[in-house]
């Protein structure tokens, strides 16, 4: 694992320990948190698909590229706003896998069983961070969704997701490296006691975002707009401005009609709606690039 990596990931479980072990941390530095990791690796990691799909896109590629972006974006509004489960259910599943694919970034993984192996290990994690903090998971989603799960059931679910998690990379592979252990045996735990939000933002920005973010930088380092750090920033600014801004509107649009916690929900459809795009270009390109 890359020194900044193992770096951040150790930030990141400090960062759970610290609000398992105070609660009492108020609400505003929570939200401080979750806006510096949006804003400095969760949406850039994704404003860079462009050139993940070909670095040298001429024009006219540049702006098939767009369309089909923008397409898939509205495709997905249209369903969250006709069937909102089904939608959220898609979230889900999609997530799951695509969280369960920056865990084997390192590691080629035969085809055919990959979707089971990533499915089930982001499964889990997603699992750990809903199920720990139920309560909280259930007030974002009851604009759209009631649902009750009792503390025993939400146990065994992630417990019975990590086991199985488990199962599937031992008789499918790849082979478990030292980390991944752990990861199951400490990280899942970690971010079950963790606050809804700060679990999800720690899990999303250190272990999904940031190695995702080598691998974009390792791919495209050779190339001469892109052969040092902050030239590779750069890249990553105008679609990322543009994102942050689209969303700023959108919520300050929402902040006129809706609760708080309709707001977040719908900070969360809108993640959904660039991260839809992004996970079958960033599958695409991984399947080619680093896992066979
Ligand atoms: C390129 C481009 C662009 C940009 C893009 C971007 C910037 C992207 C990004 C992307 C991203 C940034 C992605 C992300 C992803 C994420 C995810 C995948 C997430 C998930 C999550 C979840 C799953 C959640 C869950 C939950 C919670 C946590 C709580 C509450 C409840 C619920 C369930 C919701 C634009 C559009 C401008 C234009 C065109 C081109």
């Amino acid at each position: 694992m890359n020194r900044i990596e193992f770096f951040f990931k150790i930030l990141g479980a400090v960062i759970c320990l610290l609000f398992i072990s105070k609660p009492e941390i108020h609400l505003m530095v929570e939200w401080t948190l979750v806006a510096v990791i949006l804003l400095t690796v969760g949406i850039p990691h994704g404003a860079i698909d462009h050139l993940l799909t070909n670095p040298q896109l001429e024009r006219r590629s540049f702006t098939r590229f767009l369309i089909h972006y923008l397409l898939l974006i509205a495709v997905y509004s249209i369903l969250w706003y006709m069937a909102p489960i089904p939608a959220l259910a898609a979230f889900l599943l999609m997530s799951a896998y695509h969280f369960g694919q920056s865990h084997f970034l390192a590691q080629n993984q035969p085809n055919h069983t990959a979707w089971a192996v990533y499915g089930l290990r982001g499964g889990y994690f997603l699992a750990a961070i809903l199920c720990g903090d139920l309560e909280a998971t259930q007030e974002i989603l009851a604009p759209i969704l009631e649902f009750e799960l009792s503390p025993v059931s939400r146990l065994l679910l992630v417990a019975g997701f990590g086991f199985i998690s488990g199962i599937s990379q031992l008789v499918f592979g790849p082979k478990f490296t030292a980390i991944q252990a752990l990861e199951l045996l400490v990280l899942g735990p970690t971010l079950y006691f963790s606050p809804l939000l700060v679990g999800f933002v720690v899990y999303f920005g250190f272990w999904h975002s940031l190695p995702s973010m080598l691998v974009e930088y390792s791919y495209l380092k050779n190339l001469p707009f892109c052969n040092s750090l902050g030239k590779f920033s750069l890249q990553l600014l105008p679609f990322s401005v543009i994102s942050v801004i689209g969303m700023g509107i959108l919520l300050s649009v929402g902040t006129r009609f809706l609760t708080g916690q309709e707001l977040i929900l719908m900070f969360f459809v809108i993640i959904s709606l660039i991260s839809f795009p992004h996970i079958l270009y960033m599958d695409k390109f991984l399947k080619e690039k680093n896992q066979n």
